[in-house]
């Protein structure tokens, strides 16, 4: 059986070839972006100029460790391509992100990037979004309120899900880079992604969710007979 870890780093070699000279590149976050960050600071130590924005503390953290040129939306609003990994991936591309927490700022990177390559293994790879769970990041005020009407959401969109306050590992409550919390839905299954996507927004103390609808172009998937490019359908 062929690593994971193997796997994600064929995924992320093959996006560095998407890469050019002065491009402005959205760094995204988890285990296979860090891959990504990995090979990418070695073709920067070997003369490749490139200026990224990283996706959340850990990869910024990654990223000036290894002397990745880094700057912000503020100074680069506009960037040429975005490569982040996914919690899953579906036949046209829509995606469920934020198993890593970074979802907002991973969303902002990707809609300021004139395209979004995801790479990952093909055990990312759905015929319908919602097994994952969906994660949906809240506003600390009002969090009973909200969590009902997100609830009520859920359950007009055709999937109701038991909802839960995400915690690290040592039973504290998880906040993300921005100071919110997030509650992962358990859909099972999602049967209308961008309905649901915008029926989220309507709710106020809902930041942001991870269903990415259209973001991305291409998804660089790799199995043990190698990388495989899909464009959007
Ligand atoms: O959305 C994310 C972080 O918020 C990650 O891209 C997603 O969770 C995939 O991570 P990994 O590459 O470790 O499987």
């Amino acid at each position: 059986m062929t690593d994971p870890e193997a796997l994600k780093r064929d995924a992320a070699a093959r996006a560095l070839t998407y890469v050019e000279n002065g491009m402005r590149l959205g760094l995204g976050t988890g285990s296979t972006a860090k891959h990504f960050v990995d090979l990418l600071a070695e073709r920067v130590k070997e003369g490749l100029k490139v200026v990224g924005v990283p996706t959340s503390e850990v990869t910024r953290a990654q990223a000036e460790r290894l002397g990745v040129p880094l700057t912000t939306l503020d100074e680069t609003p506009e960037l040429d391509i975005t490569i982040d990994g996914a919690d899953e991936i579906d036949p046209a591309l829509n995606l469920i992100k934020g198993g890593g927490g970074a979802l907002l700022r991973e969303k902002i990177v990707a809609a300021a990037s004139g395209r979004m390559i995801v790479i990952a293994d093909a055990s990312k790879r759905v015929e319908a979004l919602g097994r994952f769970p969906l994660p949906i990041e809240v506003n600390a005020f009002g969090l009973g309120a909200t969590e009902r009407a997100v609830a009520r959401v859920l359950e007009a969109a055709g999937c109701p899900a038991p909802l839960s306050l995400r915690r690290k590992a040592d039973g504290h409550v998880f906040v993300t880079d921005g100071g919110h919390m997030i509650l992962d839905a358990a859909c099972a299954r999602i049967p209308d992604p961008p309905t649901l996507g915008s029926r989220l927004h309507s709710v106020p103390g809902v930041v942001e969710h991870g269903l990415f609808i259209g973001l991305a172009s291409l998804a660089i998937i790799a199995s043990p007979g190698g990388a495989e490019v899909v464009g959007r359908v």
